[in-house]
């Protein structure tokens, strides 16, 4: 029995010579990353989905134009809502998310922020009575929401927002509106077109005082009609770099009355004479974002496998060049080029998948006890999480476009797959928080660590290498110290020498007289690289922690060389940090550099079953170029041939614009 489960007759010899090198079960690794029963559930999932045409695209979405995308994306969530309990079980997020990603895909579908906000800022932030009463009705769709927060002036500094809310005690109901132009509501998702209620962001307001943002329950589109309630208007805010499916939208209050209860009323509260009574932590009110960072980590991991499995299969059917003259034309996966770039994304692309999972368990734990008034580990949450979106978002960006490259002129064709992704993906670095607002986010909370130390505080578990400063010694290749504990050291090093330099010059700034603000924003890209440091090692120790911990021993061998990986990968490209303060020397660099190309050679004859064995199905990958079968060139050209333009042979607008012109010319002559 061959261990890469996916050979099958008829495929290009090419890819199927790849899968009969695999060392380990594809099938046991699938196990090791979806657990049981969900590796086998997603094979029954996109087994049923190809049964189905009324969940499948009848041409590729790609040459579509925004309106019937929109269109098309609605049809297949009604069939998703008919027929889909069916096909998985809808109470498991994990199902529904893998049916959801099979018959939509990246770009955007009607239901992705009820889902992933509206739902979640309800459950967190609604008090019991709330949230029975509208819990059922938006799992049963009776209705559609999103989360509205962003407005056109403001979207990072959310104690500038404009949106009013003010309680009318009379009447007990408070009145929504949007006082300017800037304080129109900007980019939520599905608002334009789709959502018939949000959670709107606005600041309170209670006999002229405020209070800062709050959310409240709003109708804006008429239940039966759609149309937009009196005193709203809505649209949506026009094509952007990706995300086309989604109808991002903008909308105007005009003095709306909504109920006293319709304030999301679990943490603050408003009287019904007006009285209020403050959450137990101030930013209980961003719960919604929380739940968002905690979650798109895994997203965005997911696009990140998905474009390296393209570009690792088709390096393997792509021929071109010679390593050795007269020796004919190698794959293009042979150039240790191709493996860096490719190798590299794929062993981010599996560390930030598996710690995805550990971040979202760290979320739903602390979640669980915010739920029951204990806020202690917000603040480490929260710069946990604001790093690692950040992170997450950018490194991922660069994975993507290195496996677009690495597929030459073809990845540049949206056949291949990956423009589309990387459009999607490269979102994640400005929604949620803007990247490097969210750095600087967790560089206080760093900051703070190091004052802490200075005192003689405890720290939180996070931060409590930044009191190991005997590590001052890069102690690769020294006998009984294990690559990974000197790539892991080396990375501490990285980041609490860069921690403790930033948090000096701050304190010298101030110690001179200049304001924290000042000092701040004097240093503030130092800041950032700080922030990035501690969470490249926070992702490091995760990562191998979590693959120390794996049983089956073929699995642990094969994921201890992509971790090996990215722990080279990770140092070598922080090393300028390792010469700081005489850590390393440039020949323990050149060590690791030399671990490194080892690796790509180790990881080489199972590239192909490394990402079979994430199993992602064509249905989903949408690639010429990634197709499981590796029989890319005929169906390229099947592709290009059905693409609308070559619908006729002679285009109208050539006969109306072009040919006029050259008969013209002609008669002149
Ligand atoms: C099952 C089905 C599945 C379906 C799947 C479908 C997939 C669909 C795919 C969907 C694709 C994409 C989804 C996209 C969704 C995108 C949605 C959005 O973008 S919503 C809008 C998000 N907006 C933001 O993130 C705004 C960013 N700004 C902020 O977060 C804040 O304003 C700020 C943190 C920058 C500053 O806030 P401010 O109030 O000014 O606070 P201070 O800076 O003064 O900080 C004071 C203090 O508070 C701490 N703080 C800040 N935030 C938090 C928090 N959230 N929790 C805990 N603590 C917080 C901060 O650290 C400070 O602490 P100190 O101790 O004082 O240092
Ligand atoms: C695809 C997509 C989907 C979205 N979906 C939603 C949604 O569903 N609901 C919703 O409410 N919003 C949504 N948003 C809005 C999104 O959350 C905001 O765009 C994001 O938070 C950034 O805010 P901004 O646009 O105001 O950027 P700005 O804050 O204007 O950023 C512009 C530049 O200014 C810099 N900057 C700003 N403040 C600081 C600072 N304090 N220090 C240093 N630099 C700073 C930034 O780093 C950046 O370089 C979405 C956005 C996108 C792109």
């Amino acid at each position: 029995m061959p261990l890469n489960h996916l050979i099958r007759d008829g495929d290009n010899p090419d890819i199927t010579e790849e899968r009969q090198k695999a060392t380990f079960s594809t099938e046991e690794l699938a196990i090791e990353i979806y657990g049981e029963p969900l590796a086998q559930r997603r094979r029954e999932i996109s087994a049923e989905v190809l049964k189905r045409p009324e969940l499948l695209d009848d041409c590729p979405h790609v040459f579509l134009d925004r309106t019937t995308k929109v269109e098309n994306s609605m049809k297949k969530t009604v069939a998703v809502m008919e027929k889909g309990s069916e096909i998985c079980d809808f109470t498991s997020r994990e199902e529904l998310g893998h049916l959801v990603c099979e018959v939509f895909g990246d770009d955007g579908f009607p239901l992705s922020i009820h889902f992933v906000m509206f739902l979640p800022a309800i459950q967190g932030q609604a008090d019991d009575e709330q949230a029975e009463q509208w819990i059922p009705r938006a799992m049963r769709l009776e209705f559609i929401g999103t989360y509205a927060q962003t407005e056109l002036g403001h979207g990072t500094n959310l104690r500038a927002l404009e949106t009013t809310a003010t309680y009318d005690k009379r009447t007990q109901e408070f009145i929504l509106h949007t006082p300017t132009v800037s304080a129109y509501k900007w980019w939520p998702g599905n608002l334009g077109k789709t959502a018939n209620y949000v959670i709107a962001n606005a600041q309170l307001y209670i006999d002229g005082k405020s209070h800062g943002p709050h959310n409240f329950l709003v109708q804006i589109r008429d239940e039966n009609t759609h149309q937009p309630m009196p005193g709203i208007t809505v649209g949506d805010i026009g094509p952007k770099f990706g995300l086309n499916t989604n109808d991002n939208g903008f909308l105007r209050f005009d003095h709306v009355r909504i109920p006293r209860r319709n304030m999301l009323m679990r943490h603050s509260k408003v009287s019904a004479d007006g009285v209020y009574s403050p959450p137990v932590h101030p930013k209980l009110s961003y719960g919604a974002m929380i739940f968002v960072r905690a979650t798109m980590i895994r997203m965005l991991a997911h696009v990140v496998l998905k474009a390296a499995t393209i570009a690792i299969r088709y390096s393997c059917v792509r021929r071109q060049g010679e390593i050795k003259t007269g020796n004919g034309e190698v794959k293009i996966l042979e150039y240790q080029t191709q493996q860096h770039r490719l190798f590299t994304a794929l062993a981010r692309g599996f560390a930030y998948r598996l710690v995805g999972d550990e971040v979202k368990n760290l979320y739903e734990k602390i979640a669980e006890e915010v739920k029951h008034g204990n806020v202690e580990q917000l603040a480490d949450l929260h710069a946990l999480l604001s790093g690692m979106k950040s992170i997450v978002s950018y490194d991922s960006g660069k994975a993507i476009e290195q496996c677009r490259m690495a597929c030459g002129g073809h990845g540049y064709s949206h056949a291949s797959g990956i423009p589309e992704m990387y459009a999607v993906e490269i979102a994640g670095c400005t929604y949620e928080g803007e990247n490097m607002v969210m750095l600087q986010q967790q560089a206080r909370y760093l900051v703070k660590g190091i004052h802490r130390l200075a005192h003689g505080e405890e720290l939180s578990t996070m931060l409590q290498y930044l009191a190991n400063t005997s590590n001052n010694k890069f102690r690769i290749g020294e006998s009984g110290v294990d690559l990974e504990n000197a790539l892991i050291l080396a990375l501490e090093y990285i980041a609490r020498s860069t921690i403790e330099r930033v948090t000096a010059r701050l304190d010298s700034l101030q110690n001179k007289g200049l304001s924290a603000e000042n000092a701040w924003n004097e240093n503030a890209v130092e800041l950032t690289r700080a922030s990035r440091t501690h969470t490249r090692l926070w992702i490091a120790r995760c990562f191998r922690d979590r693959v120390h911990r794996i049983e089956n021993h073929a699995i642990r061998s094969a994921l201890t060389d992509i971790l090996e990986l990215f722990l080279t990968y990770e140092v070598v490209d922080m090393s300028q940090y390792l010469y700081q303060g005489g850590y390393a020397n440039s020949d323990q660099v050149a060590q690791v550099k030399d671990a490194m190309y080892k690796l790509l050679e180790k990881i080489r004859p199972n590239a192909v079953s490394y990402v079979d064995a994430y199993e992602v199905s064509d249905t989903e990958l949408r690639s010429v170029l990634g197709r499981r079968d590796g029989n890319v060139y005929d169906n390229l050209l099947k592709w290009a041939k059905s693409n609308p333009l070559n619908r006729t042979e002679v285009l109208p607008a050539v006969e109306k614009h072009l040919m006029p012109m050259m008969l013209a010319a002609k008669s002149k002559l």
